[in-house]
């Protein structure tokens, strides 16, 4: 058996694209710095818009497998290699946007046992051993039943790990500073004119957004921009890329941040001051003396 690398991350996202969209530089970055990068995906997406009028064909299972393999190409991309889908490939089916009778489908995660669920990602956990857990803040970045149930099986997952005495050293959600936000939406306004997109989102539209105040970990992965822009392109069905900007089907224009931002929620922050100014700029800072 081959020996695990000493640094392993492991993220978990609701649909194929949310990885690529929330943390494809920082997968990218560490991958390529030889850390075991692990995405665990709960859905394929089955309940997605289609954006290429030529795909609007596909729905369901058939838009869940091509969604698979969108997800495939975006890992090709980021130099991932190990890519999961919570319980097997089809074991829990997107939920909908919030409020939707799609909610209410027995096959969907939203409609999922957590506690079960969690025992499928605590598998994965024991497997890797990673000592950073990425995922979403209780809201799951902006409200989707999906997001919010990956957020809920992720930190019971935590929690069950750290009850069997394995913890997990570092646990982190997605986040984005607002004064970050804020100023790059002021560039992609002044940039509108040129782009192929008529309309810019609002700052509040972007997951996760919060005071600078909150931040506690920076990665900038500006080296992989490149792999982070054509990781979401794979992604075509859910979303258009033009330069340092994308769309989702909703045609609202939005930056795509190469620095990406956490909060940490489990564990001691490198600098071992809470609310220190200083934000960390590495996941893994301080884990040695952890672990
Ligand atoms: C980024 C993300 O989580 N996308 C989800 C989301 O898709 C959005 C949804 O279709 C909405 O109605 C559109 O306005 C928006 O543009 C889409 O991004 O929800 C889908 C259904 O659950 C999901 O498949 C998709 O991955
Ligand atoms: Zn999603």
């Amino acid at each position: 058996m081959t020996e695990m690398p000493t640094r392993r991350l492991l993220l978990v996202h609701a649909h194929p694209d949310d990885e690529s969209i929330n943390n494809g530089a920082t997968m990218a970055r560490y991958a390529a710095e030889g850390a075991h990068v692990t995405l665990v995906t709960c859905t394929l997406g089955e309940r997605g818009e289609v954006i290429p009028p030529e795909l609007a064909h596909l729905t369901g299972p058939a838009l869940g497998q091509h969604r698979r393999r969108e997800l495939a190409a975006a890992m090709a991309e980021l130099g991932v290699q190990d890519f999961r889908l919570l319980g097997g490939a089809g074991r829990y089916s997107d939920s909908g946007m919030m409020g939707l009778p799609d909610n209410d489908d027995p096959a969907c995660f939203w409609q999922a046992d957590v506690d079960e669920a969690a025992a499928h990602l605590v598998e994965v956990i024991r497997e890797v051993r990673p000592q950073v857990l990425v995922t979403y803040d209780d809201n799951g970045g902006y409200g989707h039943p999906d997001h919010i149930q990956a957020h809920r099986v992720a930190m019971r997952a935590a929690e069950l790990s750290a009850e069997s005495g394995r913890p997990i050293p570092k646990v982190y959600w997605n986040r984005a500073p607002r004064s970050v936000v804020e100023q790059s939406f002021a560039r992609l306004r002044e940039d509108l004119p040129g782009l192929p997109f008529a309309k810019a989102a609002d700052v509040d539209d972007v997951p996760g957004v919060v005071a600078d105040e909150r931040i506690t970990t920076a990665v900038d992965g500006t080296a992989h921009a490149a792999a982070k822009a054509a990781a979401m392109r794979a992604h075509a069905t859910q979303i258009t890329v033009s330069g340092p900007y994308f769309v989702l089907s909703n045609e609202l224009a939005q930056p795509i941040l190469t620095t990406e931002y956490y909060e940490l929620v489990r564990g001691e922050r490198a600098s071992g001051e809470r609310n220190s100014d200083e934000w960390e700029t590495d996941l893994f800072a301080g884990v040695e003396e952890l672990s």
